[in-house]
């Protein structure tokens, strides 16, 4: 089975990133959605990022957020790819000549299908939960058989990922990759270097 990439977000404290580093994972999300209690200023984020060591990805999640604004974060961060969880359009996510994830909220078949092939410039799509008037980050799960099966370009799980379920899911779908929240923390924001180990081992079995 090939392996199953890791990317662990909500990133807020570079202690954090560091013990995500030191147990495996491909790559940090920075959350740029005020709203959030995993948001990190932008100023900040750009800190840690210039901290880490070679050959670690980081993403910056955006909901909604101006252009504008997201051109000048992605900017002060250095950050390496764009994540899109809002309603954002694909010629939104184009726009910035740099590479991007888009998140998809799964409510059901038909939808899912037209989303897929709206968004089919995305580097990967990361298939989330939905839940009315939440744009992630719900520590829920959706029902994975909505996936389709014959879908090709690179699929990231989401939602409601834990050290308890990640087994499940990996051998189940065998997604590009997966990424996880709200199952690695102590408390909001917070990361446990357990449960980040505990979920990256349970990832790659
Ligand atoms: O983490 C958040 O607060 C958040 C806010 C707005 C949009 C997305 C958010 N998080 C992303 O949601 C998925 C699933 O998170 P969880 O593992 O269920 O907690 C993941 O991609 C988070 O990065």
């Amino acid at each position: 089975m090939k392996r199953t990439r890791v990317k662990i977000c909500g990133i807020t404290r570079l202690e954090d990133a560091q013990s995500a580093i030191d147990a495996g994972a491909d790559a940090l999300g920075f959350v740029f959605y005020s709203p959030s209690p995993r948001y990190i200023k932008p100023e900040r984020a750009a800190e840690i990022i210039q901290q880490l060591p070679p050959f670690i990805s980081t993403v910056g999640l955006f909901v909604n957020e101006a252009a504008e604004e997201v051109d000048r974060i992605r900017k002060l961060t250095q950050i390496d790819l764009l994540q899109f969880h809002g309603d954002e359009t694909s010629v939104f996510c184009e726009q910035f000549n740099q590479a991007w994830i888009k998140a998809l909220r799964v409510r059901d078949q038909g939808s899912l299908q037209q989303s897929l092939a709206e968004f089919e410039s995305a580097r990967a799509v990361l298939l989330d939960s939905y839940r009315p008037g939440v744009p992630g980050g719900t520590g829920e799960t959706f029902n994975w058989d909505l996936i389709p099966s014959d879908y090709s370009r690179p699929i990231i799980l989401a939602g409601g990922l834990t050290p308890d379920n990640i087994s499940d899911a990996v051998r189940q779908l065998q997604p590009y990759g997966v990424d996880v929240s709200g199952g690695v923390e102590a408390s909001k924001g917070i990361k446990d270097p357990i449960k980040i180990h505990a979920f990256i081992r349970g990832a790659n079995p």
